[in-house]
């Protein structure tokens, strides 16, 4: 039976007028994030003027009957949307056009995130779990997390789990496997075009067993070096092509990612997440930075021990610095 006696969780979008959020509506009502017999409150925030899309939107949600749903909050209110929620996407952010990068964002939206870290501050659940899909999306979980210092560090991430998708695709089609047949690529770093997709570790299943990429039929050079410009570059290819930024797969991923947190990863499964830092692999602690993790009991842990050789460390840096010049931006952006 659709909920059982659990108690329904809070789950809160915002943007939730925007193109994304109505991609991941469905896929959380179905129960696709967070199970099939956890019933939700769905907690839709927008702006005041796009209040009538909201309403849309949620007639549409309603005609869609799903089980599992048990109430809806569309608001413009910031305390009403955060309210005693366990679980946030902060979706609610201006996307980049064509011919911008994502740091071009920066400004605006690191405000919205000011406020909203105030908001989870003051009204979320202390155990509240975040996932930080507005762009750009490292740096804003950072000020988020900055002005919600009641809520754990390591409870607000960004997601970088887009950007594994697009490799692990990629990679499928290019060695002529399917996705579910390949694992360990790792995202490294910001979600902007300096990420490091990391295809060292990358494991491909081949008659029943997981074997190295290196020991299957692949170019090498390809997986070494194309790769990563064709995964940095893929949003902008998509905004080029639609003249909107990804919002299909970028749902899939935020569902793939939190669903992930709530579920725990498979046995050898790594995931990327943008998370804070301790200093792990040389990045300076307090950045949100994409690491490879494992998840168990609803708490990621970065990967340990794994080689890093002179391209890996180069590239890393690389990375690491344009985080250290987001993060001193927002800091001025936002004691303005
Ligand atoms: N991390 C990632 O992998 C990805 C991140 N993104 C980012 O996600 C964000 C949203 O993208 P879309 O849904 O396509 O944009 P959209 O423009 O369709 O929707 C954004 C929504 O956010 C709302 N909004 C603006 N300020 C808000 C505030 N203070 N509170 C609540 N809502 C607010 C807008 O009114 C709008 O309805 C963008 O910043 C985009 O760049 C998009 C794809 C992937
Ligand atoms: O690239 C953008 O700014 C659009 C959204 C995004 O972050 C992505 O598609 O990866």
């Amino acid at each position: 039976m659709a909920g059982d006696n659990k108690t329904p969780l809070r789950v809160l979008i915002t943007g939730a007028a925007g193109q994304i959020a109505y991609s991941l509506i469905p896929l959380i009502a179905k129960g696709e994030v967070f199970g099939q017999n956890q019933e939700i409150i769905l907690h839709l925030l927008d702006i005041q003027p796009m209040l009538g899309v909201l309403n849309g939107v949620n007639m549409e949600i309603s005609d869609c009957a799903f089980p599992l749903l048990r109430n809806v909050v569309p608001t413009a209110s910031v305390e009403e949307a955060f309210k005693d929620i366990d679980y946030a996407f902060l979706v609610g952010a201006m996307p980049r056009r064509e011919g911008m990068e994502r740091k071009d964002l920066l400004k605006a939206n690191v405000k919205i995130f000011k406020e909203q870290g105030g908001a989870l501050d003051k009204y979320a659940k202390k155990d509240v779990r975040v996932l930080v899909v507005g762009n750009p999306a490292n740096t804003n979980a950072l000020i988020c997390s900055k002005f919600a210092p009641s809520i754990p560090k390591e409870n607000i991430t960004a997601m970088t789990r887009l950007d594994q998708n697009r490799g692990m695709a990629q990679i499928a089609d290019h060695i002529k496997t399917r996705v579910q047949d390949v694992r360990k690529l790792v995202i490294w770093g910001n979600h902007s075009n300096t990420q490091f997709p990391d295809t060292r570790f990358v494991e491909v299943s081949k008659d029943g067993n997981w074997v190295a990429v290196a020991n299957v039929q692949h170019d090498a050079k390809w997986l070494k070096e194309s790769l990563i410009p064709i995964v940095q570059k893929r949003g902008a290819e998509v905004i080029a092509a639609r003249k909107l930024s990804s919002a299909m797969s970028a749902a899939q991923a935020a569902a793939d990612h939190m669903k992930d947190w709530f579920h725990g990863t498979k046995k050898d499964e790594w995931v990327s997440m943008a998370v804070v830092s301790k200093g792990e692999y040389g990045v300076p602690e307090g950045l949100v930075f994409s690491f490879p993790v494992t998840v168990a009991n609803k708490q990621w842990k970065i990967v340990p021990d794994l080689a890093l050789d002179e391209f890996a460390r180069e590239k890393i840096k690389i990375t690491t610095t344009e985080l250290e010049e987001e993060r001193t931006e927002a800091s001025a952006a936002t004691a303005e």
